[in-house]
């Protein structure tokens, strides 16, 4: 390549990934997959080999990618916080052995040694203890230099220490770091409660792990529970001699530490832990990329030194993303409960990392077509980061000649109603709520939902019989179900069809924030109808509420304002409200609890134990709103301990110690009354 070639393929690249690194850091979104990603960078860095006069100061090969957005304040990293050099090849892995051989000026003969770690993919965190071994702060990597203070939400991970208990003196600095992630199983939990909610799903752990630490309410961070693993220990004076040991001090402090790191003695020790983790990664319980290769000791690091981007002595070797070839047999249209239309590919079944893989995400019309996807064509799919596989691509010479183009239908699948595709948003939506079957359907599988009504035994294959009986078109027609409309489904005996009755007869005790959450107001989730139910202490009020009055609601922005002003002015959905008035339910908060404003008058309240009337998070907020107090751990200042079912017995033994006067729940619900 000519140098004039190269300079606008060098500027190409370097504004092209310039433009993802902000995507992923900053928005937590990939538009392409890390491994096009790192196939770009490498493009890069060896055309600025070729042209070293052409290395541009903001070239993504020269500074670490920043996740800074300012929306939290910023703190000088003590020690830079730097990335890693990757390879995707076990030659270079060796080729890495030899330059530390050269920079080191060590005989081939001289054994090296190597300490082999998964490499999680998450969110790395620095975490500063003092030296009473408190957590003092939780700092992102940001852009090297500086990062975010995270603190609140950091304090939510349930296996960070809040405190490290060391009988020895702790070091005068100790700064640990690690990465965040989110489990697959987590994952899995909330994009399950998200399709419930009606909202868009998360795309992959690492980017749910990276947007939720950015969150501005920990309350929310601390719901959707992230972990930790730290692989890192920093500490004036310097307390050991190698990364190994750093890692057990890590596991004597209790700090999280992955069991699966190996110190191996040897590159060819490592090559083997390369090998034998690149299927059985797939078990493990969070979502790897590759394997970290770190020379052990420290006077060895020391003389490595870093480049502007990396320390010389680690390398991340990174697995490829499986790929596997297959025919694209048939594409399906699927309606959710919102109307929105999601395009799923019917693939001919393929292994791929150890599952079948017969169905894969194609997101929405744009996609479909960027790809000019044919019925038959062949298509890879590759699952890398992803849980769900995606096609990355169209084998378009092996296309049949008579293919016909995969289209978007113009009219829903389910009830024929015209498409609608909102300004701005990528999805279409069938608008027919009333009358198409998966979105009534759907309705009544999350009014049912074990968070929502909480229905034991309605679920989605009972709700379609009902539905296919013409028992059930909407929420209200469960409450007018009788024993001999069960009777007559299939499967229903007399026992199991009084146990559906009475588990909807027990759904008319759900307290009102739960209820507004059940009826599936779009953009209304768990969280977004408690704080509504605050505000709005009834249902009435709520639907007098003009979108002025919604919005000063803190959290209340436009787009949720509107959307319930939308329900509202649908006579559909009054005149189904006015049915489950009459049947009953709970549609506003009960009274004693928005009369009788501070009845507690500042007292302190510790609770423990489970209970029959509220769920924890309910009972906290009912001494809250009574004006009351509620602490975690029972000290000398607490006033009240509250217990419920099997309480913990070292609050009990405290509060019996410290003379704190111990209540059940219904003494609390009666002081509130008076
Ligand atoms: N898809 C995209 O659009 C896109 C955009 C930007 C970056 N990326 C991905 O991110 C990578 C660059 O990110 P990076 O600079 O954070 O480098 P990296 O993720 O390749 O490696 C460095 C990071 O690995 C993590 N890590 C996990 N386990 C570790 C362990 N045991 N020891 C040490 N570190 C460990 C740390 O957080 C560390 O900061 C790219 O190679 C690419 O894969 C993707
Ligand atoms: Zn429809």
């Amino acid at each position: 390549m000519n140098k004039e070639d190269a300079k606008k393929r060098i500027a190409e690249l370097v504004e092209r990934l310039n433009y993802y690194n902000k995507r992923y850091y900053v928005d937590n979104v990939s538009e392409i997959s890390d491994y096009e990603f790192d196939r770009l960078m490498d493009e890069l860095r060896h055309l600025e080999e070729a042209f070293p006069d052409l290395v541009f100061p903001d070239s993504p090969t020269q500074r670490v990618g920043s996740d800074l957005t300012k929306e939290f304040p910023t703190v000088r990293h003590r020690y830079p916080m730097l990335s890693l050099d990757n390879t995707y090849s076990e030659g270079e892995l060796r080729e890495f052995e030899q330059r530390i051989r050269r920079f080191l000026g060590l005989a081939a003969t001289e054994p090296i040694e190597y300490v082999c770690e998964l490499k999680i993919d998450g969110v790395s965190i620095s975490l500063i203890y003092d030296s009473k071994g408190y957590l003092q702060r939780g700092v992102t990597r940001g852009n090297g230099v500086e990062g975010e203070d995270v603190t609140p939400n950091i304090k939510t991970i349930a296996s960070i220490p809040l405190r490290i208990e060391s009988r020895e003196p702790l070091p005068a600095y100790v700064e640990i770091r690690g990465e965040v992630v989110l489990t697959k199983a987590q994952f899995q939990k909330l994009n399950e409660q998200r399709a419930m909610d009606g909202e868009p799903l998360f795309a992959n752990p690492r980017n749910t792990a990276a947007g939720t630490l950015k969150l501005q309410d920990p309350q929310e961070v601390a719901r959707r529970r992230l972990s930790c693993y730290t692989y890192f220990l920093l500490t004036e004076p310097a307390i050991v001699k190698s990364h190994w040991e750093a890692l057990e001090q890590l596991a004597i402090w209790q700090l999280p530490v992955s069991p699966h790191a190996r110190l191996c003695r040897n590159i060819d020790e490592v090559l083997s832990y390369v090998q034998e983790w690149e299927h059985k990664r797939h078990e493990l319980p969070f979502e790897t990329d590759g394997i970290v290769v770190k020379v052990n000791r420290y006077d060895w690091q020391e003389q490595l030194g870093t480049t502007a981007k990396s320390p010389r002595w680690a390398i991340a070797y990174k697995y490829k993303p499986e790929e596997a070839i297959t025919t694209l047999e048939d594409v399906v249209f699927q309606v959710g409960r919102t109307g929105a239309v999601t395009p799923v590919a019917v693939l001919k079944p393929v292994q791929l990392s150890g599952t079948t893989v017969q169905r894969a995400s194609l997101h929405n019309e744009d996609y479909i077509k960027k790809l000019d996807l044919h019925y038959g064509d062949w298509v890879r799919v590759e699952k890398s980061g992803e849980i769900i596989p995606q096609i990355t691509a169209v084998e378009k010479h092996r296309r049949p000649a008579d293919a016909r183009p995969v289209l978007f239908p113009t009219h829903c699948p389910e009830c024929g109603s015209p498409l609608k595709r909102e300004p701005q948003e990528a999805a279409y939506f069938c608008p027919n709520a009333w009358e198409c079957p998966p979105q009534i359907k759907g309705r009544i599988e999350h009014f049912a939902y074990r968070r929502a009504m909480n229905i034991e035994g309605l679920g989605e294959r009972i709700i379609a019989l009902l539905y296919d009986r013409g028992l059930v078109r909407n929420i209200a027609d469960l409450y007018d179900l009788k024993a001999e409309d069960i009777l007559q489904l299939e499967g229903f005996k007399e026992r199991s069809t009084q146990n559906l009755l009475s588990a909807i007869e027990k759904s008319k005790q759900v307290p009102y924030p739960r209820v507004l959450y059940a009826l599936g107001i779009r953009h209304v989730g768990e969280t977004v109808a408690k704080v509504l139910a605050k505000h709005f202490p009834s249902i009435d009020a709520l639907r007098k509420a003009s979108k002025e009055e919604l919005m000063q609601v803190p959290e209340i922005g436009e787009v949720i304002a509107d959307s319930i002003r939308a329900f509202f002015q649908d006579p559909a959905n009054v005149a189904l409200i006015e049915r489950l008035r009459r049947v009953g339910l709970q549609l506003e908060m009960p009274q004693e609890q928005h009369i009788q404003k501070n009845v507690l008058n500042g007292a302190v309240f510790v609770v423990s134990g489970t209970f029959s009337r509220f769920s924890r998070e309910e009972i906290k907020d009912f001494i809250e709103q009574h004006g009351g107090v509620v602490k975690s751990s029972v000290s000398s200042k607490t006033d009240f301990l509250v217990v419920g079912e099997a309480p913990g017995a070292s609050k009990l033994e405290k509060a019996e110690k410290l003379g704190v006067k111990i209540i059940t729940e219904k003494e609390l619900v009666n002081m509130c009354r008076q």
